[in-house]
């Protein structure tokens, strides 16, 4: 189904665009797992996208994050300033609708980024920069429940995705605990908190321009909106329509390049909500520790006949090193954050150049 615009609501017996994967099936004993693993081979391999079900967050957990999510985003401005991510070395915070940019055009959303909750670690001369990227959250002192909510939920969010993971290293494979070394608790794992205000005229649509994603796996909760689409292979667009509980996932181009393109990162976007309609999301973003270095995955030859190759972006190659992609990603996407906290390392770089 080509689509421009928001879709109408799916009637209740509408069949899941993308496929449908039960999570628990992978631990339940009884499961026919060679069938399991097939079924979530195919949708990562083949769509890149998928629903996740049977991932026991409590829909309580989920209610809760986004009904904080909509009072924080209905402060005053300048009481959701206080937590602006200029504040920021490790680039956590706020950030305004129309400050960020996609494939040259600006996106209207606005959001919260959180990382891990840990303390700055003291660094010198000659440590790694990505040290940097390590340190506390903001939180606004106007929503004091925020920050046990959110945290609670990264924690949750990491645990369904570890697992999701594991169920795909065995589908690859390779023993479920192959990734486990870079994805402990010091994993770089990164949560959003996004509000999609209204179009502001009616052609206005792009809530976030057509991308793929970073890192590993991501992992979504939308509300009751609407408006994530997915590319299909044809480049037309696929609408992900809320499914009530189940996350949707999709492999990052980390993934996608540790299996020489056997998973598929796909490319996806959000279409702004119509007037009046306003739209909140919770993405998750599954990152390795800092210093994993991503390797190529063994892949049984009847697998790795079916790798795509990967077509890197010249103008963005990723990297081996998993933290220095982290640092020159967050340098690209908030200039004015690295200007006032990175200018040393900025200027290192450009002197290196
Ligand atoms: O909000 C959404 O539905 C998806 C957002 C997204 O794709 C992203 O932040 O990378
Ligand atoms: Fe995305």
């Amino acid at each position: 189904m080509e689509t421009t615009g928001q879709a109408p609501p799916a009637p209740a017996c509408a069949r899941p665009a993308l496929p449908v994967i039960d999570i628990s099936r992978f631990r339940a004993p009884g499961t026919d797992r060679e069938g399991f693993l097939a079924e979530l081979r195919s949708a990562a391999h083949e769509v890149g996208f998928f629903y996740v079900t049977g991932h026991g967050v409590p829909a309580s957990l989920r209610d809760d994050v986004l009904s904080a999510a909509r009072r924080f985003f209905a402060l005053p401005e300048e009481r959701r300033l206080e937590i602006e991510n200029l504040n920021s070395p490790q680039f956590r915070g706020y950030t305004r609708t129309g400050t960020e940019y996609t494939a040259g055009s600006a996106d209207w959303r606005e959001q919260i980024d959180i990382g891990p909750e840990r303390a700055a670690p003291a660094t010198g001369p000659g440590d790694p920069d990505y040290l940097r990227l390590i340190g506390p959250n903001q939180w606004p002192t106007a929503l004091p429940e925020l920050r046990d909510l959110v945290l609670r939920w990264q924690a949750e969010a990491l645990r369904v995705s570890r697992e999701v993971l594991r169920a795909l290293a065995a589908a690859l494979g390779q023993d479920e605990g192959y990734f486990d070394q870079w994805f402990d608790d010091e994993a770089a794992v990164h949560v959003k908190i996004v509000h999609y205000p209204p179009r502001a005229t009616e052609d206005a649509d792009q809530g976030v321009g057509a991308h793929k994603d970073y890192g590993y796996l991501a992992l979504l909760q939308q509300d009751e909106v609407g408006g994530l689409q997915v590319q299909r292979e044809d480049g037309g667009w696929i609408d992900v329509l809320p499914l009530p509980d189940a996350f949707v996932f999709n492999i990052g181009e980390m993934l996608e390049i540790a299996t020489q393109g056997y998973l598929r990162a796909t490319r996806h976007r959000v279409i702004s909500p119509r007037a009046g309609v306003h739209r909140y999301s919770l993405p998750f973003f599954l990152g390795p520790r800092l210093d994993a270095v991503v390797e190529p995955l063994p892949l049984p030859p009847e697998l790795a006949s079916l790798s795509r190759g990967v077509t890197d972006d010249p103008d963005n190659p990723l990297l081996a090193a998993f933290g220095e992609n982290a640092v020159v990603g967050w340098l690209r996407s908030h200039p004015r954050v690295a200007e006032r906290w990175w200018s040393d390392v900025l200027a290192e770089r450009e002197a290196r150049r």
